[in-house]
């Protein structure tokens, strides 16, 4: 394992919108990554003689193309990602050289440190995103300390990302001075936001405080609230 990167992968939030994600592989592993991609709203598109109940469920509800065959050079033509995941290393290995050829974004199930990047342990709450990687050295570590971050940050998360977003945008559209909006965004997060939540006392705070924000702007501070 002396190849393995040494924990300087770039950490990134990329967009896959609409993207051709390509998938060689119809196997447990492939599915997992296939689910992430989904959730992300990328054109999934897999390559493999077999699939999953999982997959073939997705494919028939169209929610996935699927092409019932082998791997064959050139397939990774026209993809923005792809992920090696069959159970042929041989095979994976070339899907990788045609990738990486062609400058598109590769990931081996395999061979992790032979691809371009691999993926994190992660979970979302709406607008929260939290991502843990080991570098590839224990994915089973980096689930645990998922898991255990999953318990600390529950649901209302998702409800307090809106609010912060919200809040967020209002300031950038009402207050012109950015070191007010600075120290705006600091106290937002000061304020129990998330008891409120907990406690139902959530959409009449907000409420109020966006009602005096659109009222007061430039004059407007979180003291009262803190
Ligand atoms: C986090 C997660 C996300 C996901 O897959 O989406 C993920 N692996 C998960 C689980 C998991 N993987 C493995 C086990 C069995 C126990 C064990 O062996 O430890 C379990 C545990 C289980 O399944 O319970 C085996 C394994 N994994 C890799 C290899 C190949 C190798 O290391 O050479 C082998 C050996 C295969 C073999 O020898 O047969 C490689 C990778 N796995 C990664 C991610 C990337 C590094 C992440 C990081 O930086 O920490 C990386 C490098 C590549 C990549 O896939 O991008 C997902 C948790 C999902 C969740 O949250 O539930
Ligand atoms: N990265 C990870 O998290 C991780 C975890 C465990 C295992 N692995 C590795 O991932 C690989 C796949 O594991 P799995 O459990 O999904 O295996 P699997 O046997 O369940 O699935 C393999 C899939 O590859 C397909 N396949 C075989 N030859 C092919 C070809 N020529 N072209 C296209 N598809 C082909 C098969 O049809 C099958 O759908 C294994 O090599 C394993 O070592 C990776």
């Amino acid at each position: 394992m002396g190849d393995r990167n040494a924990g300087n992968y770039y950490p990134i939030m990329i967009d896959l919108t609409n993207k051709r994600c390509l998938v060689v592989g119809g196997g447990k592993i492939a599915e997992r990554k296939i689910e992430s991609l989904l959730a992300s709203k990328a054109d999934v598109v897999v390559i493999s003689p077999a699939l999953t109940e999982r997959i073939a469920d997705l494919a028939a509800a169209g929610k996935v193309a699927v092409l019932l065959r082998n791997y064959e050079a050139g397939d990774t033509k026209g993809a923005y990602l792809v992920i090696a995941a069959s159970s042929d290393s041989f095979v994976n290995e070339r899907v990788r050289d045609e990738a990486l050829a062609a400058d598109r974004l590769i990931s081996v199930v395999d061979k992790p440190e032979t691809g371009s990047f691999i993926l994190p342990a992660a979970f979302t709450r709406g607008k929260l995103q939290v991502a843990v990687s080991t570098s590839g050295a224990s994915p089973t570590l980096a689930r645990d300390i998922v898991s255990g971050l999953k318990a600390k940050y529950g649901p209302e998360y998702e409800v307090y990302l809106d609010f912060l977003n919200e809040f967020r945008l209002k300031v950038r559209r009402l207050v012109n001075d950015a070191e007010h909006r600075q120290a705006l965004a600091r106290e937002i997060v000061r304020l129990d936001v998330l008891g409120r939540i907990r406690s139902g006392d959530f959409m009449r705070f907000r409420d109020d405080l966006f009602r005096k924000l659109e009222a007061e702007t430039e004059a407007f501070g979180l003291e009262d609230w803190l």
